[in-house]
């Protein structure tokens, strides 16, 4: 998001010798105060300004700021600021032409207040839930001017339950508090309703309070992925983006992945060790030993519907994924009044507004080579497939995913030596291992698995399935998330400059 004007918007505010200067310059929002301790300078993105308001004679505005302390994985975390000054009458009229302008700016067409359905889920990872809502999530929807309604999820399968029968007209924005895990109930939820269609139109946007939380990374980037605040600001003031669903069938059941589902290593150091929570995300890098250690071969039979396997093509669809990026995301203050996008729900995808679920096309077919299928038949070390770049902190699994190209990315690690495994682990945050010859990668419209014994668990968005042979198939543009910049964020991946 980008706000450019020849001359900087400034405000200067206060009395007394405490005074705050406001200057909006670029997609910046730039405070000095005069006479503070605290937050005397802040540097503030649009996107972290949460309102701006006159009223009678003093000024409010409040943002995300960062903190000057670092998080323990690095990252600077987001306080919730308010900073108010008293407004003289002579100054009436350009403070209020300042704060239009600050809320057109920091909204862009998006129109608050945003209903929220708001999930927490308190066992979520380390189990801070409920207390992190109440201290930092629910300061900030008031703020924001939200209006919530609130559960505190008691079992698993109550989110699923609740967003069944959803009434859907009366919510813009499903929020969970959780980690993926949730994610997928809901998702699953909302196919299950009377109007599945419109009610997967509904967008989520998730509170990263999980162990894993991939879908919040993959929105929000590393440097936010991690941080509540942040995340919380974009259900108030993200835009939608539709995202690809998968069927996962076996046998009768049809059940809806939005991120990954895996066999083989990757599934048995998430799965086995459940018991590890409390070590929030270490797990999944205790887990990864543990299984080099083991190097045990998933034993499967692997036919993939391809659209493409050249990873040098895949690199340079995201390059020019992410030049379409950045001109889309450069927005000149001429169309801030204007801009379309009040509603949160998105559209319906060729203007089709069935409420039935798609068909699964590929349950019966016969995978043949002429018809694009190509066979693996031999011992792997794990296979990965899904959408979105980060599967968790530590792994870039699908650096070159898509939200909506209609495929889903399938990742064949081949049974190599254990040093290498090891070796895997350097870069892996950066998505550096796509580049391994030993990683095969496609782009595909379905796969199936057929597992030659029972050895190994089926992992599908991090819930665990008996291994039993399965078919997953790709449904363009079925589900709508909330994001801050309208892709997945992940510019850590470097693309190489020969490509
Ligand atoms: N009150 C509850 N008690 C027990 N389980 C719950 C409760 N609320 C939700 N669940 C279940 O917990 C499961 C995991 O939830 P969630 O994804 O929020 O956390 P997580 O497993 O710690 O994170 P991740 O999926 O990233 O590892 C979900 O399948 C959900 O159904």
């Amino acid at each position: 998001m980008s706000f450019t004007t020849d001359t900087p918007l400034e405000l200067t505010v206060g009395e007394n010798g405490k005074q705050s200067k406001f200057t909006l310059r670029d997609d910046v929002l730039h405070v000095k105060r005069t006479g503070e301790k605290k937050w005397a300078n802040i540097q503030a993105p649009l996107r972290h300004v949460v309102w701006a308001e006159l009223s009678n004679d003093t000024l409010e505005v409040s943002l995300l700021a960062k903190r000057r302390s670092r998080t323990p994985g690095g990252s600077k975390s987001l306080a919730l600021v308010h900073l108010t000054g008293k407004i003289k009458e002579e100054e009436r009229q350009p403070a209020s032409k300042f704060t239009e302008a600050l809320m057109q700016a920091a909204y862009q067409g998006i129109k608050p207040p945003r209903r929220l359905k708001i999930f927490v889920n308190p066992h979520s990872g380390p189990g801070k839930a409920v207390g992190v809502f109440k201290k930092r999530i629910e300061p900030l929807f008031r703020a924001a001017r939200c209006i919530t309604d609130v559960t505190f999820t008691t079992h698993a399968g109550h989110a699923r339950e609740i967003v069944k029968t959803l009434p859907l007209e009366e919510y813009d924005v499903i929020v969970a508090m959780s980690g993926d895990g949730l994610i997928h109930e809901i998702l699953n939820g909302f196919a299950e309703h009377a109007n599945p269609v419109s009610a997967l139109r509904t967008p989520i946007a998730p509170i990263p309070t999980g162990s894993g939380n991939g879908l919040a990374l993959n929105l929000l980037g590393i440097e936010e992925g991690c941080d509540v605040s942040a995340a919380a600001l974009n259900a108030a003031k993200g835009r939608p983006m539709t995202i690809d669903l998968f069927s996962v069938t076996h046998k009768d059941s049809r059940v809806f992945s939005f991120m990954s589902q895996c066999v083989g290593l990757m599934s048995e150091l998430d799965l086995g060790t459940e018991n590890m929570r409390f070590l929030g995300n270490t797990r999944f890098i205790v887990g990864y030993i543990r299984g080099i250690v083991k190097h045990r071969a998933c034993p499967i039979k692997l036919q993939i519907k391809v659209a493409e396997s050249d990873k040098s093509a895949m690199l340079r669809a995201l390059d020019s994924a992410r030049q379409q990026f950045s001109v889309s995301s450069s927005v000149d203050t001429s169309t801030l009044v204007t801009a379309p996008e009040g509603n949160a729900k998105s559209k319906p995808q060729n203007g089709d507004s069935s409420e039935t679920l798609p068909d699964l096309k590929y349950r019966t077919v016969n995978p043949t080579e002429e018809d694009g299928w190509i066979t693996f038949d031999q011992p792997v070390s794990y296979l990965y497939a899904g959408k979105g770049p980060y599967v968790g902190k530590d792994l870039m699994q699908f650096p070159v995913s898509l939200p909506n190209d209609g495929y889903i990315d399938v990742v064949v690690q081949e049974q190599i030596g254990r040093g290498e495994l090891l070796k895997a682990m350097d870069g892996a945050e950066v998505g550096k291992a796509y580049f391994m010859n030993s990683q095969h990668y496609f782009k595909a419209e379905a796969y199936r698995v057929i597992p030659h014994n029972d050895s190994s668990w089926l992992s599908v968005d991090g819930e665990k399935y008996p291994f039993e042979p399965f078919e997953v198939e790709v449904h363009k543009g079925l589900a709508t998330l909330l994001s801050p910049y309208g892709y997945y964020k992940a510019d850590t991946f470097e693309i190489p400059s020969s490509e």
